[in-house]
C-alpha cells in the first residue's frame, strides 16, 4: 500500500506573505503612499490585497497599472521598497491559527520553515520582530539562491539545510507559483485558500495535492488533530 505523504511528512515548509503572515496592509500602505505623494486618491486595501503575494510587482500594478517593463518601474520600485521598510511591521500580523499550528508541529517533533520570494533585507526584519519565527528550522528568502519561486531551487535549499529529502517535506502556499515550485521540487503541496491567491485565481486548477481553508486544517491533513 502507498504511504500517505502527508502522514509520513517530517517537515512542513511555508510561504510567508499570505500564508503565515498577513502583510497586505503594510504592502498596500507602502504602495498607496506613492499615490498620495503624487496627489492621487488613495485606493482601498481590498484593491491591493489579492496581489500582495506578488511583492513590489503586484503592488505597483495595482497602484499605477504598470508592469516591470515600464520605464518608470525601477524608480517606483525603489521608492516602494523604501516606504515598505519604514512600515514593515506596523499593521502586519500572523494569521489566526498559525501560532497554534506551529506549536502543534513542534510538539510532534516535525520541523518547520519558511521559503519566501521576499528578499532577505525584509524577511530578516520580520523574523527579528515576530516571535513565531524563533522556532523555524530554516528561512530561505528570494535572494538566498540564484532563483526564486516558481523555480524549485529555494525549496531544495531549505530541504538541504534541514537535512531531509524533498519527499519528506510538504510545501504550503497561497499562490500558483508556490504549488508549481513545490511540485517541481518533488514535495507534496497544499494550497492555502485563506491567503491572497492572486487576482482572479483558480486554486482548484493549480494541481495542489490538497487545499486548506484555515491554517489548523493542516493538522487534520497530517493526521495530527
Ligand atoms: O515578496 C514577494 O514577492 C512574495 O513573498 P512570498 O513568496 O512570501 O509570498
Amino acid at each position: 500500500m502507498k504511504t500517505n505523504p502527508f502522514r509520513a511528512a517530517r517537515a512542513v515548509l511555508f510561504d510567508l506573505d499570505g500564508t503565515l503572515i498577513d502583510s497586505a496592509p503594510d504592502l498596500g500602505a507602502a504602495a498607496d503612499r506613492l499615490r498620495t505623494d503624487r496627489g492621487l486618491q488613495p485606493l482601498p486595501l481590498q484593491a491591493y490585497r489579492p496581489m500582495a503575494g506578488a511583492g513590489a510587482r503586484g503592488m505597483l500594478e495595482v497602484a499605477f497599472g504598470i508592469a516591470p517593463d515600464h520605464p518608470d518601474f525601477p524608480g517606483l520600485k525603489d521608492e516602494f521598497l523604501a516606504n515598505y521598510e519604514r512600515c514593515i511591521h506596523d499593521r502586519t500580523s500572523v494569521f489566526d491559527g498559525v501560532p497554534e499550528l506551529v506549536d502543534a508541529l513542534t510538539q510532534r517533533s516535525l520541523k518547520w520553515g519558511v521559503v519566501t520570494n521576499k528578499v532577505t533585507r525584509f524577511t530578516s526584519l520580520i523574523a527579528q520582530r515576530v516571535a513565531l519565527f524563533d522556532s523555524a528550522g530554516v528561512i530561505v528568502s528570494g535572494d538566498s539562491t540564484p532563483y526564486s519561486k516558481p523555480h524549485p531551487a529555494p525549496l531544495l535549499e531549505a530541504v538541504f539545510r534541514l537535512g531531509l529529502a524533498a519527499h519528506e517535506c510538504i510545501y504550503v502556499g497561497d499562490d500558483a507559483r508556490d504549488i508549481v515550485a513545490g511540485r517541481a521540487a518533488g514535495m507534496s503541496t497544499v494550497a492555502a485558500l485563506y491567503g491572497y491567491l492572486g487576482s482572479g485565481a483558480l486554486p482548484q486548477q493549480w494541481g495542489a495535492d490538497a487545499m486548506i481553508e484555515t491554517p489548523m486544517d493542516l493538522l487534520n491533513l497530517l493526521g495530527l488533530d
